[in-house]
C-alpha cells in the first residue's frame, strides 16, 4: 500500500490527527505560503508526536544553512525542496532528500534523471504557485516517471480521487494538502479521516 503524506501542518492538533488516523508522514511547510510554520513551533509540535510518524520540512530556495538549522531544531525525518534547487544541493544534507518537480508535459520529467535523491514528488505546474495549488496533473506521466526510482504522487489530491490515483499509479506515498482543509493551514479531521480509508481499502 502506498504511504500517506499529510502536509501543511500548522498545529499540534492537526498534527497529532492526521498521526492517530493512520499518517505516515507529516509535512512542515518552512517556505513563504499561507501554511507557514517557524522553527519554534514545529520543535513543540515535534516533541508531542507519535514514535514512528516521520516528519517532513518543506523548504524552497532557502540556504543551506537555514535548512540544516531547521533539521536540528525540529528533529526532521526527510527534507522536501520544493524549489529550483541543483543537484549538486540536493547531495549536501544527512537526511533523506525528496525533490518536487512541477509537472506541465511530458518534457518536465527529462530533469529527473539529473538528481539522485531518495524520492521524486510530483506536482502540479501552476505559474507562479510553488505548491499547494489543489490541481492535479496527468498521472500517466507519473507511471513513466516510475522508472526513475521512487515517487510520492501530490497535487490536488482529495480523498474523492486518491484510490484512483494509487491504484492507477501505485506509488510510495501520496501527499495531500489542501485537499483536507476548511483553510490554507488548518484541516478538516473528517477529511484527513476519510483521504486515510480512501487509500487503506486500496489494499
Ligand atoms: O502548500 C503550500 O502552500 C506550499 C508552498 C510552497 C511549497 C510547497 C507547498 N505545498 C506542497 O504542495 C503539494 C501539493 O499540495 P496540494 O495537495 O495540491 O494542496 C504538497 O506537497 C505540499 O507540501
Amino acid at each position: 500500500m502506498s504511504k500517506i503524506k499529510v502536509c501543511g501542518l500548522t498545529n499540534l492538533e492537526d498534527a497529532k490527527q492526521a498521526a492517530e488516523v493512520g499518517a505516515d508522514l507529516l509535512g512542515f511547510i518552512f517556505a513563504k505560503s499561507p501554511r507557514q510554520v517557524t522553527n519554534r513551533e514545529v520543535a513543540k509540535i515535534s516533541k508531542e508526536l507519535p514514535a514512528g510518524v516521520k516528519k517532513v520540512g518543506v523548504f524552497a530556495n532557502q540556504s543551506k544553512a537555514e535548512i540544516k538549522e531547521t533539521i536540528t531544531k525540529c528533529d526532521l525525518d526527510y527534507i522536501q525542496l520544493h524549489g529550483s534547487e541543483s543537484p549538486k544541493f540536493c547531495k549536501q544534507f544527512r537526511l533523506p532528500v525528496i525533490k518536487a518537480f512541477r509537472v506541465k508535459d511530458k518534457t518536465s520529467l527529462s530533469q529527473l534523471r539529473e538528481y539522485e535523491v531518495d524520492k521524486y514528488l510530483l506536482d502540479t505546474y501552476v505559474p507562479d504557485k510553488l505548491g499547494g495549488t489543489g490541481k492535479t496533473f496527468n498521472w500517466e506521466l507519473a507511471i513513466q516517471a516510475k522508472k526513475y526510482g521512487s515517487i510520492i504522487m501530490a497535487g490536488g489530491l482529495e480523498a474523492s480521487n486518491v484510490k484512483l490515483a494509487v491504484k492507477k499509479v501505485s506509488p510510495w506515498a501520496v501527499d495531500v494538502s489542501s485537499g483536507v482543509e476548511v483553510k490554507p493551514g488548518k484541516k478538516d479531521y473528517e477529511q484527513v479521516k476519510e483521504f486515510v480509508e480512501s487509500v487503506e481499502s486500496t489494499g
